[in-house]
């Protein structure tokens, strides 16, 4: 049966994409990967990896040194800003607001490439966003100010103003992270249905379970090296060692949903030298 180019050659396309601050150590170079219509690549690596760099790139925050990334079939470099931010959205990682708007302000600023410059957001704008809090659970904190919430909460507050303007591709920086156990199941139900939406996701992760649950691709960042390829040939036991330095246990569990999975780290590869520590 034939497809649509964008099936057939993915959503996001990235080719040969390498960046470095100093030229001397490469974070990243040589990356090729598709990602298609309603699928995720999880982004793992250590701390300092270089998978924010990664992800900056793919947005344009930052210019790749080589190589380059197309969305929906057209150079993310040559969109203008507003149908770039149309087709894409972006979770930063929440830590605390600086800005004290409330919570459905932060939401219905996810509509801004729709608002005309100089305009302000309409009535149903606003009615978009309670909806949208609400679908998330969030409808208790609409009217609080982004700083007297937790970072966990402004953490979902941000999915919520990433999500409302029903983009194409969403990219988020360790969703997470932040989270307690509840919401982090929420987070990977969200990616899952928004797959089942057609969405393509991008996620960085510290966490391999999180990307055997819900990605089927996914891209492991090492020093000098990378790794890319479906998700279960990438993230086994033998490249968490390699990659993390952590001899772990992968189990998976009989969940009716394609099941679930967990990590157990049971060594470092490298143990640390505790016995050296005067207190
Ligand atoms: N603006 C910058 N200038 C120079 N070096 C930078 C800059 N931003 C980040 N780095 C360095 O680039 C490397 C990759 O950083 P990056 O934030 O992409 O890592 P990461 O994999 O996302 O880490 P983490 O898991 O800790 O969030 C780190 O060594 C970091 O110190």
């Amino acid at each position: 049966m034939c497809c649509t180019r964008r099936e057939a050659h993915g959503v996001i396309e990235v080719a040969d994409a390498a960046f470095y601050y100093d030229e001397t150590q490469p974070l990243f170079r040589d990356v090729t990967l598709n990602v298609k219509k309603g699928e995720t690549l999880a982004v793992l690596g250590v701390n300092g990896a270089g998978k924010t760099t990664f992800i900056k790139c793919l947005m344009g925050f930052l210019k790749l040194k080589s190589g380059y990334v197309r969305i929906d079939g057209a150079r993310a470099d040559a969109q203008g800003p507003s149908a770039f931010w149309k087709r894409v959205s972006y979770v930063p990682q929440a830590k605390y607001a600086t800005f004290g708007f409330s919570v459905t302000d932060m939401v219905v600023m996810g509509l801004s490439p729709y608002i005309a410059l100089g305009s302000a957001p309409k009535k149903e704008d606003y009615n978009k966003a309670r909806e949208m809090l609400g679908s998330l659970g969030l409808s208790a904190i609409a009217d609080k100010p982004c700083t007297k919430i937790s970072g966990g909460q402004l953490q979902m507050v941000l999915i919520a103003r990433a999500l409302i303007k029903k983009p194409q591709v969403l990219i988020m920086d360790e969703p997470e992270s932040n989270l307690d156990m509840k919401n982090q199941m929420k987070v990977l139900e969200i990616i899952k249905w928004l797959n089942r939406q057609h969405l393509s996701i991008i996620i960085n992760t510290h966490f391999p379970a999180h990307a055997l649950r819900v990605a089927s691709q996914s891209l492991i960042i090492g020093n000098n090296e990378h790794i890319a390829g479906p998700t279960e040939h990438i993230v086994n036991e033998a490249n968490l060692e390699k990659f993390f330095g952590v001899q772990s246990e992968i189990i998976r569990s009989g969940h009716k949903d394609g099941g679930a999975w967990g990590v157990v780290p049971f060594e470092l590869a490298d143990p640390l030298k505790l016995e050296d520590l005067k207190l």
